[in-house]
């Protein structure tokens, strides 16, 4: 399973001007854990928005390949009536955790989470939901409705829905933002689980999550300044962690700027 980015741009329309999200972005993940790094508007919720198919690039194209039978592309070539039920087919097996502060539905948890069980064909539905709700500690906010979720509940019950169909495909913005320390444990024990066998991409400004990354990404102003193995970018720093190598990266960046 492997997904390529070729060439990928996104431009956001602005009265006063547009902003760049993403320019010629191109590099290519497989399955395990990948981190997307990058300082504020570095544009790592544009590339992961993309990624989930919820906006459609400018150029480029995106390829997922899930089998030597089954790929998927995602341009602006590709966005045209004849191809959703194709793209309908890759979001089954893709779940997307947004960064959001509320929702606006009134549907309570465990039903919401039923719902998700039944439409994505998961086996033992009822089961599932059962254990997510035990898993993120959801067990007392099963009758709420999804509106008064906030903070960590929301963050809580975003994770559970999203796994809910096991997916192959799990894309997530900054899903530690309002987690606790529990959680976040959890979060990474799942991390370790799926990365045999599964792609996990991962937008985060957490050095603590960005450590359970197989491969990274580093995105500067929209560009792609350095991707590939953990291990071999930060073998490149005393001190190993990812931590250290994004502090040298930032650093350099700060040299090369001010010596245009
Ligand atoms: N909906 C939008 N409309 C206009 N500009 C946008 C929009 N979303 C993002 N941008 C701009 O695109 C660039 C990349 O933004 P993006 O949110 O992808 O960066 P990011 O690395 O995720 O930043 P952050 O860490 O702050 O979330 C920024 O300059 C941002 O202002």
């Amino acid at each position: 399973m492997k997904i390529d980015w070729i060439h990928l741009t996104k431009q956001y329309d602005q009265t006063l001007g547009s902003r760049l999200g993403l320019l010629d972005f191109s590099a290519s993940i497989q399955t395990g854990n990948t981190v997307v790094l990058g300082e504020k508007g570095a544009g790592k919720s544009t590339l992961l928005r993309l990624t989930s198919t919820r906006m459609i690039p400018d150029d480029g194209r995106i390829v997922f390949t899930i089998n030597s039978d089954s790929a998927f592309i995602w341009s602006k070539s590709h966005v045209r009536a004849s191809e959703f039920s194709n793209i309908n087919l890759l979001n089954e097996k893709m779940s997307y955790v947004p960064k959001v502060k509320r929702l606006d539905k009134d549907t309570a948890v465990e039903m919401d989470l039923k719902h998700r069980a039944y439409a994505t064909h998961v086996s033992n539905p009822k089961k599932r939901v059962v254990e997510a709700i035990a898993k993120w500690g959801l067990a007392a906010y099963r009758h709420t409705p999804l509106h008064h979720l906030q903070g960590e509940v929301l963050n809580r019950y975003l994770l559970a829905h999203s796994l809910i169909s096991d997916p192959l495909i799990w894309i997530l913005d900054e899903p530690t933002l309002e987690l606790d320390e529990m959680s976040t444990r959890l979060l990474c024990y799942e991390l370790q689980q799926r990365h045999t066998q599964r792609i996990t991409l991962i937008a985060t400004s957490d050095m603590h999550l960005a450590e359970c990354a197989d491969d990274l990404i580093l995105l500067d102003r929209g560009m792609c300044r350095r991707y590939g193995k953990k291990k071999l970018l930060t073998a490149g720093v005393r001190e190993g962690t990812v931590a250290a190598w994004y502090k040298a990266m930032q650093v350099f960046t700060r040299v090369k700027s001010s010596h245009p």
